[in-house]
């Protein structure tokens, strides 16, 4: 059968939640105070939107192919994001066979060497990525998972973050990751603060519930070093993303660092098969998570997961909905997922990129089954009611 072309691509913004999580209104666990790189300016402290979170907001990307099928991905880059599509990045994708998808990649990722590599223009590039298997998945009328070799288990099986373990143990979830609120300028007292956190968490949850806390690179290694051996005591699972991304050496002098059997894990704001190698042979992490909306789509991330299986190590993607638990249901080295628990006080399950997907599934007692997932694309599409904008055209 001769495989449809790609007829248009089209760059769309939308506000409030969706892909960019992090633009919620007043009063979300999500923008209570957490300790990030600008905690140590005050005026910065309280609320992460107030120097700029939710700046970029959500784009969505369609790709409409010659026979009428359209493919829809979405990722945090806004009008930034929809500048680079209809500008910079259509010119490599209308035209080509909708299963050219390696060679489009490769024509985005190097066309934009220049002024990309990593940020927003790799979340930029996996938005289109993730619109090219949706629409492939459409065209061939097969879920993603499908074209990526299949479930190697019945389901998936999620851990919870957000300021509520203690509810989440009940809904179910295998785990409960709480996002560290003080930072290292609020000093010893901030930092007792963050354990007594964490000891009142494992006293409501018990000692068989994984528990972590979330750093949102915002830590040293001297600070992260004590955060850790402080935490033991509670059994944390794992500390997450302590520094920021490129401080490769202090990830790996605080591995070193950490009490045995504690993970370091991180990888969230990494991008490509080259970030990934440095995280992993320069030893940073137990457990790499690249988020599929931001390290370069499905494609890029199939490099990135064959590189850490031959270096023996898991990959749990950040929380990127859907759009990952079709790839991590295909892994044998992704046994378990991230779910973000959106509801304001995270106290009920809500889909991740609510308001913006239609179909978009959601764990029930922690978990999704794989038969859930068995609609074409990634099975999901743009909730009617999304206000989008389209700021440019080419
Ligand atoms: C909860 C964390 O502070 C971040 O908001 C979250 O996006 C990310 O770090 C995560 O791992 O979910
Ligand atoms: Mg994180």
């Amino acid at each position: 059968m001769a495989m449809p072309t790609i007829k248009q691509i089209r760059a769309y913004t939308v506000r409030g939640g969706g892909a960019d999580y992090h633009d919620q209104g007043e009063g979300h666990w999500i923008d209570s105070q957490i300790s990030t790189p600008m905690s140590k300016y005050p005026e910065y402290r309280a609320k992460r939107r107030s120097f700029g979170l939710n700046v970029l907001g959500t784009l969505v990307v369609e790709v409409e192919a010659s026979d009428g099928h359209i493919g829809v991905g979405v990722t945090t880059a806004g009008e930034l994001g929809a500048f680079i599509v209809e500008k910079h990045l259509a010119r490599f994708i209308e035209g080509q066979k909708v299963t050219d998808i390696e060679k489009m990649w490769d024509q985005m990722f190097h066309a934009t060497l220049f002024y990309g590599r990593k940020g927003i223009v790799l979340n930029t590039i996996s938005g289109v990525d993730l619109a090219l298997w949706d629409l492939l998945g459409k065209v061939r009328d097969e879920p993603v998972h499908a074209m990526l070799g299949g479930p190697v288990r019945d389901e998936l099986i999620f851990y919870a973050t957000g300021a509520r373990p203690d509810l989440a143990k009940d809904m179910g979830f295998i785990g409960g990751k709480l996002p560290l609120k003080h930072s290292p300028a609020e000093f010893d007292a901030g930092l007792k603060a963050n354990l007594d956190q964490l000891a009142d968490m494992r006293n409501r949850v018990g000692d068989d519930f994984w528990l972590m806390f979330d750093c949102w690179m915002s830590l040293d290694v001297e600070y992260a070093t004590r955060l850790a051996h402080g935490a033991a005591e509670y059994g944390l699972k794992w500390i997450e993303e302590a520094l920021p991304p490129d401080d490769y050496w202090g990830y790996a002098e605080l591995r070193r660092n950490v009490p045995p059997g504690m993970w370091v894990n991180t990888g969230e704001h990494e991008a490509t098969r080259w970030g990934f190698r440095m995280l992993m042979e320069m030893e940073c992490c137990d457990v790499i998570q690249p988020d599929v909306g931001w390290c370069g789509g499905v494609t890029e991330l199939i490099k990135i997961s064959a590189l850490a299986d031959a270096h023996q190590k898991l990959v749990i993607p950040h929380g990127s909905s859907v759009y990952s638990y079709h790839f991590v249901i295909t892994r044998h080295n992704s046994p378990f997922s991230e779910f973000l628990m959106m509801a304001p006080q995270a106290d009920e399950v809500v889909p991740m990129f609510t308001p913006l997907l239609e179909g978009e599934p959601v764990p029930e007692n922690g978990r999704i089954k794989a038969s859930a997932l068995d609609k074409p694309g990634f099975g999901v599409s743009i909730a009617a009611d999304a206000d989008l904008a389209r700021p440019y055209e080419h």
